[in-house]
């Protein structure tokens, strides 16, 4: 059961001078007296609490591995986001710190079945591989412990450690290696291979593996050579080097233009005088707002302080990286999903310890361990991944602004289409409101066409996605040897398989949605759960052979690409070819160095891409988003479009724009065509306004989901009548509803909306309904409460 409360223990003696608020301890816990790890949170000299209390068994920390900033932070979050604290305090720190546990079996009675006296053949006791273990042995096992013949103890695994390697170092003057090397027979080859190696190695340690590799020589020749005396061995600690699949350039401050200077200064003199305040810095695309955040940074660590920069999932953001990293060489530290456990460790510790001054990261760098903070900068804040959609759910953005309140420096909330939430604060002086309207190039910005579709697909063949037109602005960059980069936001090949005779669409056994075909898995996938089956030969309904494919997804898109231009060069990026860590940064070095004439990609190539040669944005269908009953639909395909437009024309040639749409009428493709902000912050504030939708409400979003739908319905109608109880009558509930996919991964989903403006009792009821979801979990519902969600449907 998740708990969320805390408990006390006694601090033995030898403890009292050294234990601390945020450090961590491992104490016992329960009726087995499990071996847990906890955090400290307040020291008392003496309790209330009359029961027995049990003592702390180590400290895990010898200094606190969360400071007072942190420890506050996370009670402001979980209060603030109806989140358990103990989730808060566990986000805030690499995932390799988390404590993992294994279990282990001891053998207490020798009476037991010959499989499991086979299994302690080695002694009483043995770590249960969990995963390794066959299911029937595992049986037995679990059964020998319920008769009282096994018991089961809990270990802490050690989290992560430093990584450690062997290296080489030489021993000798050159002249005794030219001795040696006479004492050689020729024909040990690899000996000889090795001393001439030796000789120049100088005062130079190398990796043992990498010397070997090298020269094509095993260990073994390694240590015959340090019986000889040639060589030294040790094992170093080494760091992990997150930048190795970037390649920089140092780069020097520009000269800012007028418009930049004005807005850097503003920045500048808030840092100088450390005040806390939240700037909208809104920029058309190309505008520079990246080397307003660089000089701005810069300033941050000219008065001693250190700079925290947040850009949407950095792996997708290779160019950013390169940037910052350009610019503050290895003071910055970087904190992404893309590293490995081990890398964002070895970060978090240069954050800790003061090594790294600049930390860039994707939304969990928010809680970077940096000290005296000078500014805070989100980059393209109006990204939907800054929200963190499972417990504790928070927004990096209200995370940021308390930290630089409590930092007293400002925050940078940078993009060229800002979310509606905050352009309206900036309108009503809330943020600072900068602005810079001109792009870097003095160039107007690309021109948009839009095409419609229902016309366009008359003139070709059924089953081609481009019309006339955008084949024909391909033709033309190819010839001229520009780039282009085309995007459609499904990935797969075609989005569902229908039988022609029945009509039968191949669902997923485990959700209530369609199956992907991928042709080069050859499978259908599930894009929701994962599952994965074959591709049918004929209708598991009715057995007919008439199966057709509708829907076009990227994989497609690049199969009928090549056969219009057999000649041109794809680089396809979706999540199935960027699984690979590093891959974003190397097909972005690729097309950087043209290496290809088009990117192909779904939205992940829409954002911060900054590419002089690329001529042509190409959309192959804007209408994937605005169909979802979500009412945040249009400023999605707003933001959207207008993102990926910015990539054309950045630099000195002109840029053009083509936008596939089957709704060239709607007021969010008309005005991503003028690519005007202004304009569609007006209307779409208006549309907000007549449904009463954020930002004039606020929102909350509770879902209670469950094994079997009936259970799921009756939690949320339950919680809908405890709610309706507890607020005032100007709160509106939309719902109980099921959610638009009702069934995902085989639990049913329903979820109601609050919407209120003031409601002084909605605390209290919704931290009610959170303690209670202790018991829910138990008979396996799952509570969630989601404030200001995202996600709608
Ligand atoms: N002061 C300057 N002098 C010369 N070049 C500049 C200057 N400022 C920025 N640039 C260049 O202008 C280009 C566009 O800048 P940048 O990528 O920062 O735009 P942006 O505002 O972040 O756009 P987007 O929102 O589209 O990502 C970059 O190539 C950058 O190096
Ligand atoms: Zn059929
Ligand atoms: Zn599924």
């Amino acid at each position: 059961m998740q708990t969320d409360r805390p408990f006390i223990y006694q601090i033995p003696t030898k403890f009292e001078k050294l234990i601390q608020v945020g450090m961590r301890v491992n104490v016992p816990f329960g009726k087995g007296n499990r071996l847990i790890q906890g955090f400290v949170i307040n020291l008392k000299e003496d309790t209330d609490y009359s029961g027995k209390t049990k003592e702390i068994v180590t400290l895990v920390d010898v200094e606190p591995i969360l400071s007072k900033e942190l420890m506050l932070l996370a009670k402001w979050m979980a209060h603030e986001n109806y989140a358990f604290l103990i989730s808060c305090l566990q986000v805030m720190l690499p995932s390799a710190m988390r404590a993992k546990y294994y279990k282990r079996l001891v053998l207490v009675d020798n009476e037991v079945d010959p499989i499991i006296k086979n299994y302690f053949s080695k002694g009483n006791s043995r770590i249960l591989e969990e995963t390794n273990t066959d299911p029937m042995l595992f049986k037995k096992l679990m059964g020998a412990r319920n008769a009282g013949k096994i018991r089961i103890e809990y270990v802490i695994k050690e989290g992560l450690s430093e990584k450690k390697v062997q290296v080489i170092l030489n021993k000798l003057t050159k002249e005794s290696y030219h001795k040696e090397k006479e004492k050689l027979r020729s024909n040990a080859v690899s000996l000889n291979k090795l001393i001439d190696f030796l000789v120049d190695l100088k005062d130079k340690q190398l990796e043992q593996v990498v010397v070997e590799k090298k020269l094509g020589i095993t260990s073994s020749v390694i240590k015959k050579a340090e019986l000889k005396k040639w060589l030294t061995r040790k094992i170093i600690v080494k760091k992990r080097n997150p930048y190795q699949q970037y390649d920089f350039v140092e780069t020097k401050p520009k000269k800012l233009t007028a418009m930049q200077e004005e807005v850097v200064d503003k920045i500048n003199s808030m840092i100088r005088d450390n005040k806390a305040m939240t700037f909208l810095l809104e920029g058309v695309t190309g505008s520079g707002k990246t080397e307003v955040y660089l000089q701005a940074m810069a300033q941050a660590l000219k008065n001693n302080q250190t700079a925290l920069m947040l850009v949407p999932e950095i792996a997708l953001t290779p160019q950013m990286v390169k940037n910052v990293v350009g610019r503050f060489g290895s003071k910055v530290a970087l904190l992404h999903s893309g590293l490995s456990e081990g890398e964002r460790l070895d970060e978090w510790h240069r954050i800790q310890s003061g090594d790294a001054q600049v930390v860039v990261g994707a939304r969990s760098a928010v809680f970077a361990p940096l000290k005296n903070i000078g500014i805070i900068v989100i980059d393209e804040e109006h990204e939907t991944s800054y929200k963190q959609e499972k417990m504790p759910r928070y927004h990096a953005r209200e995370v940021a602004k308390w930290r630089a309140k409590m930092n007293n420096c400002p925050l940078i909330l940078g993009s060229a289409t800002p979310s509606l939430e905050t352009r309206a604060r900036a309108k009503k002086g809330v943020y600072e409101w900068l602005h810079l309207s001109e792009r870097i190039n003095k160039m107007p910005l690309p021109e948009v066409r839009l095409i419609d579709m229902r016309v366009a697909t008359k003139k070709i063949d059924e089953n081609v996605d481009f019309s006339l037109e955008l084949r024909k602005e391909i033709q033309i960059r190819l010839k001229k040897n520009e780039q282009i980069i085309l995007m459609l936001n499904r990935r797969g090949y075609s989005s569902f398989m229908m039988c022609r005779d029945c009509g039968e669409v191949l669902q997923c056994p485990n959700c209530d949605i369609s199956l992907t075909l991928h042709l080069d898995s050859h499978s259908m996938k599930c894009h929701y759960c994962g599952h994965e089956e074959r591709i049918p030969q004929k209708c598991p309904n009715c057995g007919s052979k008439k199966i057709r494919y509708y829907g076009t997804g990227t994989q497609k898109v690049e199969q009928e690409l090549q056969n219009l231009f057999p000649e041109v060069r794809i680089l396809r990026m979706d999540v199935d070819t960027t699984r690979k860590k590093g891959a974003h940064a190397k097909f972005l070095k690729q097309f950087g160095d043209k290496k290809a004439d088009i990117l192909l990609g779904t939205q992940m190539i829409a954002k911060g891409l900054d590419f002089p040669d690329v001529t042509l944005v190409g959309v192959l269908n804007a209408d994937t988003a605005l169909g979802l009953a979500d009412f945040r639909a249009s400023e999605r395909t707003f933001q959207l479009l207008t993102q990926v437009s910015g990539r054309a024309g950045r630099a000195q040639k002109e840029g053009k724009v083509i936008i596939q749409t089957f709704n060239p009428e709607h007021y969010a493709l008309q005005l991503a065509k003028k690519q005007n902000y202004e304009e569609f912050f007006i209307k779409e504030m208006l549309v907000r306004h007549q449904n009463g939708y954020p930002p004039y409400f606020y929102t909350i979003q509770v879902t209670a989901n469950a094994k079997e739908e009936g259970v799921a319905a009756k939690k949320i109608y339950q919680i809908y009548a405890e709610l309706k109880a507890a607020l005032s009558a100007e709160s509106i509930i939309l719902g109980p509803t099921p959610k638009a996919v009702l069934r995902i991964n085989n639990q049913f989903y329903y979820q109601l909306i609050i919407k209120y403006k003031n409601e002084p009792m909605l605390d209290r009821a919704l931290n009610n309904i959170l303690q209670k979801s202790q018991k829910d979990e138990q008979q396996g519902i799952l509570i969630s409460i989601d404030k200001e969600p995202l996600n709608f449907i």
